[in-house]
C-alpha cells in the first residue's frame, strides 16, 4: 500500500477510466502493478471505476441483455412461475415492481429533499430476477420452467461466471494495489459460490413521478458484499454520490463496452475504510431523448449487475495492510454471514 493518508484533495471526483487490457495482457509484475495502483487509487477516491478491456466478450453480455429483456418481457403469471420468496433469506427468483422496497430500507429519510414524500411512500419502478451458484445449497436457484424461456438457464448461468472469473482479476489486481503481501488473500476466499447476478429492468415511468419523489428508479444504498460489477444499457440515469459532498449525486455515464466496478461495504469494513463504498442510485436519464410524449414517459432501462462476496464463514478482519500505529483497526472481526446479517436486518427489518 502507498499510505494509509486521505487521498489527495486533487483527486477528481468524477470516475475514472481503467484499461484492464494492461492487467490481463501485462507482460510483467510492474505493468500489471500499475493498473493495480490505477484501480486502487479510484476504489480510495470515488469508489467506482470503468473498467475497459475487461475481458469479458461482448457477445457474452450482449447474449445476457437479450434474454434479460425477452425474460422480463413475458407475461407476468409467467414470471410468477419463478417467485421470490418472502423476506430476504433466500434471494432468488423474480421479484415484480415494487417488491423490494430499497427506499422503505436503507434509504436515508435525512437526505431527502424538503417536501418529497417520506420513503416508505416512494413506488419503486424496477422489477429484478436473481440468480446464484448452482451449487449454493443454502439459496437454490429458483428457475421459469426450461420451456417458458429456452436458454434462459443456460445464458445466465454462463454470464455468472464469466462476472466471477473477471471479480477475480479484479480482486487480485486490488489486493496487489492495497499492497498486500499474500496477492491471493482476497481472491482464495472468493470461490464464486456465494455471488449473486441480478437482471434489473425499469419499465417506464412519467418523470413527474420521480421529480415529485413518488416514484424512484432506484433509491440511494451502498452495495453490501465486497465488490459489484455493473453492465447499463445506454439509457443512463445512474448517479453516485460526490465523494466530497453528501447528498450530491454525479452522473455514471454510460461508457460503451465498460464495466461499472464498485466497492461494497463489507470490503470497506475489511480494508479499514481505505476503499470506500459509495452510495448511488438510478433516477431520471440524463437526456432529452430518453423522454417520450407529453408525460415524458422514460425509455426503458436494463441492466445486469453481479455482487461478489466471500465464503460465509470468511473472518473479516482489518486487511495487513490497511492498518498501522497511527491508523489502528476500528472493527471487531466478523463473520460474512455475521455482517449479512446484520445488513440485511438494517435494511429490510427482518433479521434473516
Ligand atoms: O441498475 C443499476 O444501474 C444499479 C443497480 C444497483 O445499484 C443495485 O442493484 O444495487
Ligand atoms: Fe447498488
Amino acid at each position: 500500500m502507498g499510505s494509509i493518508e486521505e487521498p489527495p484533495a486533487t483527486i477528481s471526483s468524477t470516475i475514472p477510466i481503467v484499461d484492464f487490457s494492461k492487467w490481463i495482457h501485462g507482460k510483467n509484475q510492474a505493468d500489471r502493478l500499475v493498473v493495480a495502483r490505477q484501480i486502487t487509487d479510484a476504489c480510495r477516491s470515488v469508489g467506482f471505476v470503468y473498467l475497459t478491456n475487461h475481458g469479458l466478450s461482448q457477445d457474452r453480455v450482449d447474449e445476457t441483455f437479450t434474454i434479460s429483456k425477452q425474460m422480463f418481457a413475458l407475461p407476468l403469471e409467467d414470471k410468477m412461475k419463478a417467485p421470490h420468496p418472502p423476506g430476504s433469506a433466500h434471494h432468488r427468483g423474480y421479484s415484480a415492481p415494487g417488491s423490494e422496497q430499497v427506499s422503505k430500507s436503507n434509504a436515508d429519510d435525512a437526505s431527502r429533499p424538503a417536501g418529497t414524500p417520506p420513503a416508505a411512500a416512494v413506488k419503486e419502478c424496477k422489477e429484478s430476477y436473481e440468480i446464484g451458484s448452482e451449487e449454493d445449497a443454502e439459496q437454490p436457484n429458483i428457475w421459469l420452467p426450461e420451456d417458458t424461456l429456452p436458454g434462459f438457464r443456460q445464458t445466465t448461468i454462463a454470464f455468472y461466471w464469466a462476472c466471477h472469473e473477471l471479480a477475480t482479476a479484479v480482486l487480485h489486481a486490488l489486493s496487489l494495489g492495497i499492497g498486500l503481501q499474500e496477492e491471493a488473500l482476497l481472491t482464495q476466499y472468493h470461490t464464486g459460490h456465494h455471488n449473486q447476478l441480478r437482471l434489473l429492468h425499469y419499465p417506464p415511468v412519467p418523470a413527474a413521478e420521480v421529480e415529485s419523489g413518488s416514484a424512484a428508479r432506484m433509491p440511494p444504498h451502498a452495495d453490501f458484499g465486497s465488490i459489484t460489477l455493473l453492465f447499463q444499457d445506454d439509457c443512463g440515469g445512474l448517479q453516485i454520490e460526490d465523494p466530497r459532498v453528501p447528498n450530491k449525486f454525479l452522473p455514471a455515464t454510460p461508457v460503451p463496452g465498460a464495466c461499472v466496478v464498485n466497492v461494497g461495504d463489507l470490503l470497506m469494513r475489511w480494508s479499514n475504510d481505505y476503499l470506500k463504498s459509495t452510495r448511488h442510485r438510478v433516477t431520471l436519464p440524463p437526456l432529452a431523448d430518453r423522454f417520450q410524449g407529453e408525460e415524458r414517459i422514460t425509455r426503458d432501462r436494463y441492466s445486469l449487475v453481479y455482487f461478489v462476496g466471500p465464503l460465509l464463514d470468511t473472518v473479516i478482519e482489518c486487511l495487513p495492510a490497511c492498518a498501522d500505529a497511527a491508523h489502528p483497526a476500528k472493527y471487531e472481526p466478523v463473520t460474512r454471514r455475521e455482517f449479512s446479517k446484520m445488513k440485511f436486518a438494517a435494511a429490510y427489518g427482518d433479521g434473516k
